[in-house]
């Protein structure tokens, strides 16, 4: 795959993520490798309208996160957590978006540490086909310092498909590759979504 195939699956994923309005006031970064040995990943401009398609939406950052070739774009100002998730995996693409529903629950659950989902079909997207098994997502504080925010994110960075919530910010998810990850972003925002419904009829 080039450099520009990655470029239309990263700027396609995009734009369904737009459609379902996830990219509210400038908010959310994606991220998609595009090779090992160096590695380097396309990530989102910083500050950009995600709802627009324009040819500054990406550009090829190194595992540091330095932008590979000159530009006057910067990188997203949350690259360190991507550069994590391609650091500690054999990930392919990671996605970071803010919605009303991922913020409530970290907030909900973020004195707990972490939010469980059991007996609830959509835990199989993350491969979990048990009758009785747990999906725990992580929350960690939300850290106004990236690279102290990346520290407390890493260590929960333990397979090659995964996803973390960040406390009244959103949450990030990662993946093989694109499929994958946008599969992953989307079961999770559907399992908030139950949880908050359920919520709400037990609170009355
Ligand atoms: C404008 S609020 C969102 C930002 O502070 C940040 O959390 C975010 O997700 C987008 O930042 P960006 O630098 O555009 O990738
Ligand atoms: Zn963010």
């Amino acid at each position: 795959m080039t450099l520009q195939d990655k470029w239309e699956e990263l700027a396609d994923i995009k734009d369904e993520l737009a459609v379902r309005d996830w990219f509210m006031g400038t908010s959310g970064n994606l991220a998609i490798k595009v090779h090992d040995n160096p590695m380097e990943f396309l990530v989102t401009a910083s500050g950009k309208d995600k709802k627009k398609r324009t040819a500054e939406d990406f550009l090829l950052v190194d595992a540091d996160g330095n932008p590979v070739e000159n530009t006057h774009l910067t990188p997203s100002a949350e690259t360190l957590l991507h550069c994590a998730i391609y650091r500690e995996t054999n990930a392919g693409c990671s996605l970071h978006i803010h919605t009303v529903a991922n913020n409530v629950i970290s907030e909900l659950y973020g004195d707990k540490g972490s939010v469980d989902f059991q007996g609830i079909e959509l835990i199989k997207a993350f491969g979990m086909w048990e009758e009785d098994a747990i999906l725990s997502i992580p929350i960690v504080p939300n850290y106004a310092h990236i690279p102290k925010l990346a520290e407390e994110f890493t260590p929960y960075i333990s397979a090659d498909k995964g996803v973390i919530l960040i406390r009244n910010h959103g949450i990030t998810v990662w993946g093989k590759d694109g499929f994958e990850a946008k599969k992953l972003l989307e079961a999770c925002e559907f399992l908030f979504q139950y949880q908050l419904a359920l919520h709400q009829i037990h609170s009355k």
